[in-house]
Parts: structure tokens; C-alpha cells; sequence
């Protein structure tokens, strides 16, 4: 039997609660979700706390949802559930299976667990009726940079905003670290309510398209959707870009959300807007744009960011500018802003939220972060071809300088991207350093292989003046990138971005590329930016 220690993400759960829940027993929870109660302990009736389908993170009081994974089933875990403090159970055929005859608890099964997890969370945590509005972003890249501006711009503008994304669940200064991008449905109607109780009024969410494939976000309403850009990326669940597009549009669907606002630079944001179910409106960073309703204008350099204007074919603009480098951070600063302005905020009252606090500037942890400037420095969570091929454009060597790239590719994930991620850092940088991301369950030596033939065969091709370093362990290679850089050269560490520990078989290992970037530059006598 496991009971779990505080410190742990059980311990963590604690804070992701709510103080007060729905009463109710757990024979109405089972009438509500249509769950029949099975022969184990059929009279035990106990009033339900809570509800987790993770028996690590059991409070006590909760109903463990046993569901059907693809790799277990919850219900091999019953007495860690139990042994934390779970009251009843719900699960499937299969997992009545994994039960001891003598089970203690009350037990119901339904069809699907997962379909009815956010149902039975919405009924516990009162999320029906109390929830922070929503602001919910997706796409493959650009989620986490658009929620931290999105609650920037809220801030500025006096609201309460919560946070809930791939580096942090945060109101009100309490933060707690993520370990999914988008939580359980469970945890999060918990979070959610948790928020609303402590008087938070909105929340920038980012919604992976995992989430949308395993219902977390079911049985939530965003009052606006947001949309990045989809490309290349998770192939590995969704099989097909079409079928990765499929779930991302589930989010534009008047069961998910009131409104949306979508990019339309890529030919998936303009599928989106043609079939809109919802209210949409459209941005785009071509100010030749035809179609688009509102457009980036007056594009300037201003500082490392850009100035720019944000302007309707009805001639309504905003004014405003993003500190973070890139034109992808443009598109990023421009989606935020309107789907605050799409939540019903006044033009003005925008603008002037915008020229008071300069919110779109706000930093990231992690993403395009600057280490140091001379070289330029930067360590960037850039993870797919695209990212990659964005952020190396962004990052700019001085005067005959070079682009130095030290990045890797994940274990246990979409494998069909390695090669084409070495060859974007060929046609981007001229000297790629290939080395370990997280390995996860896999052998890092033959995943770098795979990104070096990439990187190989575009050098053969395209450009043979590129240098290929092939090189773990990670922090060897960073320090290697800058042992090679001049004054005028810039390095980007792209891939692991906020994370501090490496996944290497199950163990964490710590490393933070900031912290091994700005080792290695002053190991080699170059200054620092704390
Ligand atoms: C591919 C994927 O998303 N898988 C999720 C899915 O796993 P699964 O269906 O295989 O379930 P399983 O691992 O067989 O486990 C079944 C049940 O047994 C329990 N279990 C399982 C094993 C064990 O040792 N102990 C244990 O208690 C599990 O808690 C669960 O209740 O359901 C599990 C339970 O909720 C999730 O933990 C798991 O997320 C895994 C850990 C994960 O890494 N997911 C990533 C890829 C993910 O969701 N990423 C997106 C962002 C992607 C991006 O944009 O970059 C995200 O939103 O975070
Ligand atoms: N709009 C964008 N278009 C393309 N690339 C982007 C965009 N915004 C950010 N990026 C790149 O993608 C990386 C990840 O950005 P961010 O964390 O904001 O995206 P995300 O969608 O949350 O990613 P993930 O789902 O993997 O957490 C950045 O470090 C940057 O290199």
C-alpha cells in the first residue's frame, strides 16, 4: 500500500482544492453520471469530497475514477487510491476485473470513465456556477507566450487573472509548478473552483490538443478561444496533421467556447475561420492580408521587440509593442490583445491599460530569454521545426557573426519530426551542436543519430560550410557552443526553455539551460545578464 508524503504531488493537490464542494453523497454523483452501482458494498453511501482519476494525488473524501489508459488501468492502483483516502470507486467492465473480491469501498461502473470525469468534477466543485472567465489558447506553438501576455494585459486592466499552462498554475501569487500543460479534467475543474473562490475573475489557459483528445477541458465554457498556428508536432497521438487539426477546431464549437480569435497566417487558421461555429474574428501579420479583420500595421524595431499598430478593416486600431524578440512574438502580443478585446473590454479602455504598464512586454520564463548579449545568448523552449526555424531567425549575430544552435529532440514522442529538426537548423544556424533533450524511456544516443542525419543530409545538399557537432551529455554542449563563439555570434539553446530537470529514464536529472549557458559563458570570460 502507497501512501504519499507531503511534498509530493499529492501534497501539492491539497492547494489545488477548493474549501467548500457541492454536498453530495455518492449515490447521487453515480444517478447524475449515469454510473451503476455493482455488487461490492452496495449499502455504503458516503458523501463525496472530491474526485481524482490520479490515485497518486487522492485527497481524503475523493472518488478515484479508475479509467482505462493506454498503458494501465487505473484500477491495478485501487489501494493507492485507497490507502490515500479515496471513499468509492468508478470504473469499467475492465477494471472491476483488477479488484479483489474482498474490495472495501462502494463500487459503480460506467462505459467510458474518462467521458464522465469533468462531469463528475463540474458536480462536486460547483464549476457550473462558479468559474473564473476563460480565455483559453491553443495551437502548437505560441500557447504559454499568449497566456502570460493575456494575463498581463488583465492585470493591467485591474482583473484578478489565474494561470494554468505548461509552466505554472498561479492566482493570487500562490504558484504551483505543471506537470501537464492542460491538467486532468479533474484537477482542474478543482483548480478552477479553488480560483473563482478566492476571488479570482478570469484565467489565461492554454489547451494542449491532448487535452482536447482526452476531455480535459469537457464541461467548460472559454469565453474566448484563441488560435495560434499548427504545424508539425504530437504526430505521434493524432497520427495525421489533419486529425491534429480536427482536435484543435473541437475548441471553436459553441459546446467550448463563446467567441474565438484566430491567426489566420496558415492555411489551418483559415479553415477555422471559414467553417467558424462561433463568433470569430480574424488577425493576420500581413498587412496585405485581404481577408483578415484585423491586421499588424506599422511594423518598427523597438528595442529587442517591436512597435506596431493592430488595425480593423473598420479602421478601429490599437496602438501598442512587445519587448520579446521575433515577429512570432508580434503575432503572439496581437492575439492576446484581442481576445481580451473579444471578452467585451472596451477599445479604450484597452488602449490605455496597454500605453500604462506596456503588459505585452511581459517576460516568459524560458522563452526567448536572454542569457547574454555579447554573444547574444539566448535559451528558447523551441521544440519542433518550426519553433526552431522562428527562433533561430530571431536570435541576431553582430557583424560576420554566426548563429550557434545547441538543441536535441525528445524521447517517446512524435520520432517522425527528428530529421526534419536537423535540417531546420542547418538551413538557420552554421554550427548545430546536436545533443540530449529528454530521453525519456528511449536511449538518447540513437534519437541525436536520427536528428544529426537529418542535419547531415541537408549539409550535403544545401549547405556544406555548416559545422555538425554531435554531443552529450546536454550542459558538455552548451559549453562547448560558447567555448566556439566569438564577441559576435549568437547561441541559442532551444528545447528545454523554464525546465529545470531532464527526464532520463524515469530519473530526474537537474539541469537548466539558463543556469548552464550563463556557467559556460563566464567560464569563457563573457558577461552575464542576471
Ligand atoms: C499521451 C498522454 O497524454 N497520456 C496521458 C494518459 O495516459 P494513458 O491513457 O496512457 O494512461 P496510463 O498511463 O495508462 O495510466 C492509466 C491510469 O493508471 C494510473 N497509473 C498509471 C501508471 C502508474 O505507474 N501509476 C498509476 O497510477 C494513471 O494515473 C491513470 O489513472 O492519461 C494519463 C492519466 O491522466 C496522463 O498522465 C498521460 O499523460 C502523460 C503523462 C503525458 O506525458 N502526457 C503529455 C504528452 C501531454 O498530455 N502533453 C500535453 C501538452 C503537449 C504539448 O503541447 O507539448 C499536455 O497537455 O500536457
Ligand atoms: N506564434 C509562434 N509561432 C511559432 N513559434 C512560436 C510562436 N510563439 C512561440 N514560438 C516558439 O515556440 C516556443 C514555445 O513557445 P510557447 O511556450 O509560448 O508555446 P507553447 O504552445 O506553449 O508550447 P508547448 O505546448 O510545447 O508548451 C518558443 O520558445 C518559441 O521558440
Amino acid at each position: 500500500m502507497v501512501v504519499q508524503e507531503p511534498g509530493t504531488p499529492r501534497a501539492l493537490e491539497r492547494h489545488l482544492r477548493p474549501q467548500s464542494v457541492a454536498e453530495t453523497s455518492f449515490e447521487e454523483l453515480c444517478a447524475a453520471l449515469g454510473a451503476v452501482r455493482g455488487s461490492l458494498n452496495p449499502a455504503a453511501n458516503p458523501l463525496v469530497r472530491g474526485v481524482s482519476l490520479n490515485p497518486q494525488v487522492v485527497q481524503p473524501g475523493d472518488v478515484f475514477l479508475a479509467i482505462s489508459g493506454a498503458r494501465r488501468h487505473g484500477a491495478e492502483f485501487a489501494a493507492t487510491a485507497v490507502a490515500n483516502g479515496a471513499l468509492a470507486l468508478i470504473t469499467d467492465a475492465q477494471g472491476l476485473a483488477h479488484l479483489p473480491a474482498d474490495f472495501q469501498l462502494p463500487v459503480a461502473t460506467v462505459e467510458n470513465v474518462r467521458a464522465v470525469a469533468a462531469a463528475a468534477a463540474q458536480r462536486i466543485y460547483g464549476t457550473a456556477t462558479r468559474c473564473p472567465q476563460l480565455f483559453g489558447v491553443t495551437g502548437t506553438n505560441g500557447k504559454t507566450t499568449t497566456t502570460f501576455m493575456i494575463r498581463s494585459i488583465l492585470e493591467a486592466l485591474g482583473t484578478e487573472t489565474g494561470l494554468v499552462g505548461t509552466i505554472e498554475m498561479s492566482a493570487r501569487g500562490q504558484i504551483i509548478p505543471s506537470v501537464l500543460t492542460t491538467p486532468e479534467s479533474t484537477q482542474l475543474h478543482g483548480v478552477l473552483a479553488s480560483m473563482a473562490e478566492q476571488q479570482v475573475d478570469a484565467v489565461a489557459m492554454e489547451v494542449s490538443s491532448h487535452s482536447l483528445s482526452y476531455g480535459r477541458v469537457d464541461a467548460l465554457s472559454f469565453a474566448v478561444a484563441g488560435y495560434t498556428n499548427l504545424t508539425q508536432d504530437h504526430l505521434d497521438l493524432h497520427g495525421t496533421m489533419q486529425e491534429y487539426f480536427e482536435t484543435k477546431a473541437q475548441l471553436f464549437t459553441p459546446e467550448r467556447s463563446q467567441r474565438a480569435v484566430v491567426m489566420v497566417d496558415d492555411a489551418y487558421g483559415q479553415q477555422l475561420v471559414d467553417r467558424a461555429l462561433v463568433p470569430t474574428e480574424s488577425l493576420s501579420l500581413d498587412a496585405g492580408h485581404p481577408g483578415a479583420d484585423w491586421r499588424v500595421e506599422n511594423l518598427q524595431h523597438s528595442g529587442l521587440g517591436h512597435s506596431f499598430n493592430i488595425t480593423h478593416r473598420d479602421g478601429r486600431t490599437l496602438s501598442t509593442r512587445t519587448g520579446l524578440p521575433g515577429m512570432f512574438n508580434v503575432a503572439n502580443a496581437a492575439l492576446a490583445a484581442l481576445m481580451v478585446l473579444a471578452s467585451g473590454v472596451p477599445l479604450h479602455a484597452l488602449q490605455q491599460a496597454l500605453d500604462a504598464s506596456d503588459p505585452l512586454s511581459v517576460a516568459v520564463p524560458g522563452r526567448m530569454q536572454v542569457v547574454g548579449e555579447s554573444p547574444v545568448a539566448v535559451v528558447d523552449f523551441a521544440h519542433n521545426s518550426d519553433a526552431l526555424a522562428k527562433a533561430l531567425d530571431s536570435v541576431r549575430p553582430g557583424p560576420g557573426g554566426r548563429r550557434i544552435i545547441v538543441f536535441g529532440a525528445t524521447g517517446d514522442r512524435d520520432t517522425t519530426k527528428r530529421p526534419d529538426m536537423g535540417a531546420v537548423a542547418v538551413r538557420h544556424a552554421d554550427i548545430v551542436i546536436v545533443t540530449d533533450d529528454d530521453p525519456h524511456g528511449e536511449d538518447p544516443a540513437p534519437i541525436r543519430e536520427q536528428v544529426a542525419a537529418g542535419a547531415a543530409r541537408a549539409i550535403e545538399a544545401e549547405r556544406p560550410e555548416v559545422q555538425l557537432h554531435n554531443i552529450a551529455p546536454r550542459a558538455k554542449a552548451v559549453e562547448f557552443a560558447v567555448s566556439l563563439a566569438g564577441a559576435n555570434d549568437a547561441i541559442l539553446v532551444a528545447g528545454r526553455g523554464h525546465e529545470v530537470s531532464q527526464d532520463v529514464a524515469g530519473m530526474d536529472v537537474e539541469l537548466d539551460d539558463r543556469v548552464e549557458l550563463a556557467n559556460a559563458l563566464k567560464l569563457h570570460g563573457f558577461v552575464t545578464i542576471p
